[in-house]
């Protein structure tokens, strides 16, 4: 698999190994002392899928404490997949980076702790899929603005994306306290 880190040095993009044959294709999507040697030393707790319809945008989120590493893929359709670092102190505090994840590239995003996550599906359905490095605490959950102007973020979308509420009516990233924020 190649490894490469992104603009942002602890988000690591990674391609695994696409064996195909006449029977169609294999993929290591985990190993644990591959991924180690890779910068991925995580103790993965819980495996999460959803499923999504185009334009969906899911995010900005991130749990503190309790913070999650998340290490996302597509298994079918497309996403473009962002993570914004908020960790307190940060010398890329606010910036964001983002990768193109498909059923197709099999890349996968890997998103440290103290990291915002989200994704916009840019097809007509998406099945997504990450493991996580901590168990769901919904009462240390939030959200952030998905279009916070501070962070900028360039989704490669034409239109408004479909929110749930709690995403719709998230805070800026401004208006977080910074004892929320991770250090
Ligand atoms: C995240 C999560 C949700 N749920 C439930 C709560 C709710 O009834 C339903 C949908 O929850 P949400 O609206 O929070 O789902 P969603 O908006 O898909 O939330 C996810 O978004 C992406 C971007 C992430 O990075 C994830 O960590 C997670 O925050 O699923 C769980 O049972 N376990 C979980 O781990």
């Amino acid at each position: 698999m190649n490894v490469t880190p992104t603009t942002l040095p602890d988000v690591l993009l990674i391609e695994p190994q696409i064996h195909g044959d006449h029977r169609g294709w294999f993929v290591e999507s985990w190993q644990r002392e591959r991924y180690r040697e890779a910068g991925i030393d995580a103790d993965f707790v819980q495996d999460n899928q959803s499923f999504s319809a185009r334009g969906i945008l899911r995010g900005l989120h991130i749990q503190n404490p309790h913070g999650q590493g998340k290490l996302v893929q597509v298994i079918q359709g497309e996403v473009f997949d962002v993570a914004v670092d908020v960790r307190r102190g940060s010398p890329s505090f606010g910036r964001w980076t983002g990768a193109h994840l498909s059923g197709e590239n099999k890349h996968q995003l890997w998103v440290p702790e103290g990291f915002l996550h989200g994704f916009v599906v840019l097809s007509d359905t998406a099945l997504f899929s990450y493991k996580c490095t901590d168990l769901y605490h919904p009462e240390t959950q939030f959200a952030v603005r998905w279009d916070d102007p501070d962070i900028g973020i360039v989704w490669p979308l034409d239109e408004a994306p479909k929110l749930s509420t709690k995403d719709r009516e998230a805070p800026l990233l401004r208006d977080i306290p910074a004892e929320r924020l991770p250090s």
